[in-house]
């Protein structure tokens, strides 16, 4: 049967897909495709997929992508990233037979995209963009697909998305952001740009960015003209978001930890999804966040969610009526509801030109990336999450006054101005004590002398056995080789 293309994949393949959950790293694994498909969604992507190691590593292909395979989880899309064409079609060879599309990542703007020269970073490679998926088309059985950003300039982000269709692309999501617009910068997705792109081309094109509810797909669709529209952190926050649903968070983690028992995943992407899921609730029960943090099992999380509803349900039986939900917040913390970034510090253009805004956040993006402390890595968002509190900024961390010898921070109570490895060397050799850092190798040196002493005096009394446990157990502190005892 001849490969499907354009309209034709749309209509068939993926069955008319209106609804569509983006590619997420660590965040659209089989168990939460599953779920989103419960609630509405109608197209998944695998998280990204590095080509090259797709093809170098057999136990990474099983573990991203063939132990997944499940009848209920299509129409599926592969995604991949990679910045050569022949390890991009060796890997889509390999992964073809699992998904019913490949698609070629070219919207990702992280630092980690930059350093591997993938993502939005090959935005100005044309040349190489058009050779990797005029090859892929040529050799793969399922069609080619890519996810892109657009460029500041809306007639350079048509061009571009025309010389992709002419290069064999057979479907495209555009997220209207440009690759500036992330972390502090991200602000809103440009649908006037996504809509000059799906008047240009002869292809089906989905829209990304600010879809959060319901309402935002049915308006994006009619703004825009494309035929879906995809959702990534929105739908994290709700995954009921294509039903038009806002349930209570328990409800959604609860199904969700029900379908991880059937569709196993790291605990990693658990509390991920859950941090997400309960953003709002976490604020308020502090200490949820913390327990949620800890727990090492499933059946942990699940009883942090039992009192998560609890609390949550308490709260719900002395809420006063008529009252507005806390936080400015539209609904109560424990309804599944978006998380809305402060927005950037320069707010869009109004006549519609953003290419002056656009160079401003670009050279502002890489210069926050790399010193600004407002700007926060993905680490560190993941770790502020769990502790809201948490300082990044080194010019408020506190100073450490260094180690006489090696430059380590020196023990605030050591008596020799030493950390703590310089400090014993030093106090063993000289049999010192130090007692900042516990280290008592005079004092016991001092006991062991007369503990040998009433040895001596017992043995003359006909007394060994004591005298001998003690001394061995000096001379072990005194080589530090007794564990727990030479602190
Ligand atoms: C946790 C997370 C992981 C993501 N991983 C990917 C990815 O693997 N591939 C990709 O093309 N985009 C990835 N993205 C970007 C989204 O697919 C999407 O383009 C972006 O978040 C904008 O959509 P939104 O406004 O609905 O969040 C990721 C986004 C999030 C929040």
């Amino acid at each position: 049967m001849p490969k499907l293309q354009g309209f034709d994949f749309w209509r068939t393949t993926l069955k008319g897909a209106r609804y569509v959950v983006a590619p997420m790293v660590d965040q659209s694994e089989l168990a939460w495709r599953m779920l989103s498909r419960r609630h509405g969604a109608h197209l998944c992507y695998t998280p990204m997929l590095h080509a090259q190691v797709f093809v170098r590593d057999s136990n990474y292909r099983k573990e991203n992508l063939y132990n997944d395979v499940c009848p209920e989880d299509r129409p599926l899309i592969a995604q991949f990233c990679a910045n050569d064409p022949e390890v991009f079609v060796q890997a889509a060879l390999l992964a073809q037979d699992y998904c019913d599309a490949i698609d070629l990542n070219i919207g990702c703007p992280q630092m980690i995209a930059k350093r591997g020269h993938y993502g939005a970073f090959l935005q100005d490679e044309w040349d190489l963009l058009h050779k990797m998926i005029t090859v892929g088309n040529e050799r793969l059985s399922v069609p080619i697909t890519c996810k892109i950003r657009v460029f500041s300039e809306i007639d350079k982000t048509v061009k571009y998305a025309k010389m992709l269709e002419k290069a064999g692309c057979q479907m495209l999501t555009v997220h209207g952001r440009t690759k500036e617009q992330k972390g502090p910068l991200t602000g809103v997705a440009s649908w006037e740009h996504i809509k000059a792109v799906r008047k240009a081309v002869s292809i089906p094109v989905l829209a990304n960015g600010n879809i959060q509810y319901l309402s935002d797909v049915d308006r994006c669709i009619q703004e825009t003209g494309v035929l879906g529209v995809m959702s990534a952190e929105g739908h994290l926050h709700n995954p009921a978001l294509f039903e038009g649903r806002n349930p209570p968070v328990w409800e959604m983690a609860e199904e969700y930890l029900e379908i991880v028992r059937l569709y196993p995943c790291s605990l990693s992407y658990i509390r991920a999804h859950l941090f997400k899921m309960w953003h709002h609730t976490l604020h308020v029960y502090q200490g949820l966040r913390d327990e949620l943090a800890k727990v090492k099992t499933i059946a942990g999380v699940e009883e942090v969610n039992r009192e998560l509803k609890k609390r949550c349900q308490e709260e719900m039986a002395n809420q006063v009526e008529g009252e507005k939900p806390k936080g400015g917040l539209p609904f109560p913390h424990w309804i599944c509801q978006p998380y809305v970034r402060p927005g950037p510090k320069k707010l869009p253009v109004e006549n519609g030109d953003r290419s002056t805004e656009a160079k401003t956040c670009s050279k502002r993006a890489l210069e926050d990336e790399e010193g600004n402390p407002e700007f926060l890595s993905k680490n560190k968002l993941k770790k502020k999450a769990r502790n809201p509190h948490k300082n990044f900024d080194l010019a408020q961390k506190p100073k450490y006054a260094k180690c006489e010898q090696c430059g380590n921070p020196k023990g605030n109570k050591c008596v020799f101005s030493l950390c703590r490895g310089c400090c014993k060397k030093k106090a063993f050799k000289e049999t010192a004590d130090c007692p900042g850092h516990g280290l008592l190798f005079k004092t016991k040196f001092e006991k062991s002398l007369k503990w040998k002493h009433a040895e001596n005096e017992g043995m003359m009394n006909g007394d060994k056995a004591g005298g001998h446990i003690q001394t061995d157990s000096i001379t072990a502190q005194l080589n530090g080789t007794e564990s727990g005892n030479v602190v």
